[in-house]
Order: structure tokens, then C-alpha cells, then sequence
């Protein structure tokens, strides 16, 4: 008898989608009357993406990553979310966009849990737009290029996302990149807002037995991450166009950001998403204190803070 519950692991650099396919996903199953769990690991301490997965089954992790600090505790609070909700019928992770998904596999196969999940498919979200830019922007740093890699490499299907934001040179360029990479086995679905059919997303593509993640690729050092996440909240209405110019001003280390923030021309609540050097602003009925998720490279806090202050605090 297997019962174990299928489990999706979403995965991708930062901004890159995955999100947006968790929650095409999660529209699927539930249309087909299933009770979708989620586990959502964000970077900062704040998850600002509540909203979208109110009525879910969930579990947040903040302030860690998966595969670091926190795996353990993964491991025991879905032991207890299975154990306490017998009723879940599918699990979808999705892991920090610098997380290595072999990690989460790595939690997902430990012996409490082992008999409880089974692995469908690791799912590899590539931001097709700035896939070969942060190749080249962080070529100094071995880390990027590894996980991308991790990302890409650990990925039984690999969506090229963001479509809409590149030509067919890029894309060519990309996708040889990306073949040159990726396992063999592992398809590429390419998509916008990813738009990728059911049956591919949903298909199984992860056989837990013959991956031996404990002999190849299970370290237990203590690495940093070249990213951090910094909040900044409780600031007041800004300008809608000093908000845009600040955050396109910030190119060199910031690399995603989002939050909720409000503007001086309407006075309403937006929740923002700033991914690819684009603004995405989506009006929300609510109360909730503004406050910005920077996401980058060394970022420096008290720089930010005071050029926020001079750009966009500053009510004339
Ligand atoms: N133009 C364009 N934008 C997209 C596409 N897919 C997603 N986005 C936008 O890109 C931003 C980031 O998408 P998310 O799905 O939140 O990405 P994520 O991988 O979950 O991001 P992190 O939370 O940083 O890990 C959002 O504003 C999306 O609406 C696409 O195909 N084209």
C-alpha cells in the first residue's frame, strides 16, 4: 500500500517565477477538489506574500533557508502538519530562490518522513531574461554560479520563464546554457507567467530510489549566502515615480524586492514586486504596515536606508 503524499519542489533564482507557478498549481489541484499543503520559505522576515495563500494549509519559514538553518525544522513541522492533517493530499515547497533544492530533497528523505512523501518532481524555475546576466554580472563570484547551476542541475523539469522579456538571439543562447547543463532526462517547458500545460507541470519525474543524495551531495559545512534579505517599514506614502527610480537605481546590488507600500497620489496600499528591473504593483484592500523586502548582494543597510530617505521619504 503507498500513500505517501506527492510532494512538488519549486525552485529558481530569486524572482524568477515561482510563485507564479506555485500558484497556478495550486488553482489546478484545488479545481480537481484536492487539499493542497504548501510550505513557502522566504528570506526575510516577513513573509510579504501572505495574501496570495490565505486560505492554505501552510507552513512559513522565514528568516532562513531551507537547505541551511532551518531544515530541520522543516522536517519536524511537516511531520506534525501530516500527523495533524491527515486530509493533505499534496505538498508544494517552494524553496528561497537561493536554495539548493538537493537539500530540501535531502529533508524529504529522512526517515520520519520518508514513508510519508513521495517525491514527484523538482521543478526548476530560469529566469530566461537574466539567466546569461547574472552569469556575467556576478562572474566573480563562484557562489552564484554554482547554485544557478545547483538549481538548474537538480531540476527533473526545467521551465524557461519570463519569455515575453527576451529575443530569439538570447533565447538561443540561454537555452544552449541551460542544455548544456541540466540532466538529460530533465525537459524544458518555456513559458510566460508560466503558462505551462498541467500535464507537464504535474508530471512525475522524480524517482526517490535511485537518487543517493547522502553519498554526492550532502556537505555539512557552515557556507554564507552572498545575499541578504533587509527590511525597511513603517515609512510614509512615497511618490509612485521616486519609488520606480530609486528601485531602478539600485541595479548594482539589488536584485529583488518587494513588500507593500503606499503612494502619495492615491493613498492606497499596493503590494509591489520589483523582479527584472520590473514594477508590479497590485492595489490591496487592507491595513497592513508598508514595508520593503530588499533582496541583493551586500547590500549595506545604512546606505539604503538613507538614499530611501533622500529619494523617496522626502514629501515636498
Ligand atoms: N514579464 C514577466 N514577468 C513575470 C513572468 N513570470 C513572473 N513574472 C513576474 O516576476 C515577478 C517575480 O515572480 P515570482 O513568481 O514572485 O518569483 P519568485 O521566483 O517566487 O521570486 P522570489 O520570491 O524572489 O523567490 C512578479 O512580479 C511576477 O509577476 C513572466 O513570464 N514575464
Amino acid at each position: 500500500m503507498n500513500n505517501r503524499i506527492p510532494v512538488f519542489i519549486l525552485t529558481g533564482f530569486l524572482g524568477s517565477g515561482k510563485t507564479t507557478v506555485l500558484k497556478r498549481m495550486l488553482t489546478h489541484e484545488k479545481g480537481l477538489g484536492k487539499n493542497p499543503a504548501l510550505i513557502l520559505n522566504e528570506l526575510g522576515s516577513e513573509n510579504v506574500e501572505k495574501e496570495l495563500f490565505e486560505d492554505e494549509s501552510m507552513i512559513e519559514m522565514l528568516n532562513g533557508c531551507i537547505c541551511c538553518t532551518i531544515q530541520d525544522d522543516m522536517k519536524s513541522e511537516l511531520v506534525q502538519l501530516l500527523n495533524m492533517r491527515q486530509d493533505v493530499d499534496v505538498l508544494l515547497i517552494e524553496g528561497t530562490g537561493i536554495a539548493n533544492p538537493r537539500e530540501i530533497v535531502e529533508a524529504l528523505t529522512h526517515p520520519d518522513l520518508i514513508d510519508q512523501v513521495d517525491i514527484q518532481s523538482v521543478i526548476g524555475l530560469v529566469d530566461a531574461s537574466r539567466y546569461l546576466e547574472y552569469q556575467s554580472i556576478f562572474q566573480s563570484s563562484k557562489e552564484i554560479r554554482v547554485m544557478l547551476k545547483q538549481q538548474v542541475t537538480s531540476s527533473t523539469l526545467i521551465i524557461m520563464n519570463k519569455m515575453d522579456l527576451l529575443d530569439d538571439k538570447k533565447m538561443k543562447k540561454v537555452i544552449a546554457k541551460v542544455e548544456d547543463i541540466k540532466r538529460k532526462d530533465a525537459p524544458i517547458a518555456f513559458s510566460t507567467f508560466g503558462d505551462v500545460a498541467t500535464e507537464v507541470l504535474f508530471a512525475k519525474r522524480f524517482q526517490t530510489e535511485t537518487i543517493n543524495l547522502k553519498e554526492n551531495t550532502h556537505h555539512h559545512h557552515h557556507h554564507s549566502h552572498p545575499f541578504q534579505a533587509l527590511k525597511i517599514s513603517g515609512f510614509e506614502a512615497v511618490s509612485k515615480g521616486k519609488f520606480k527610480s530609486w528601485l531602478n537605481g539600485q541595479e548594482q546590488s539589488l536584485v529583488r524586492a518587494k513588500g507593500y507600500v503606499r503612494f502619495q497620489e492615491d493613498d492606497t496600499l499596493y503590494s509591489f514586486q520589483y523582479a527584472s528591473g520590473q514594477l508590479q504593483l497590485i492595489p490591496l484592500e487592507s491595513n497592513s504596515e508598508t514595508c520593503m523586502i530588499l533582496i541583493g548582494s551586500d547590500l549595506d543597510q545604512n546606505a539604503l536606508t538613507s538614499s530611501f530617505d533622500q529619494f523617496v521619504r522626502q514629501i515636498h
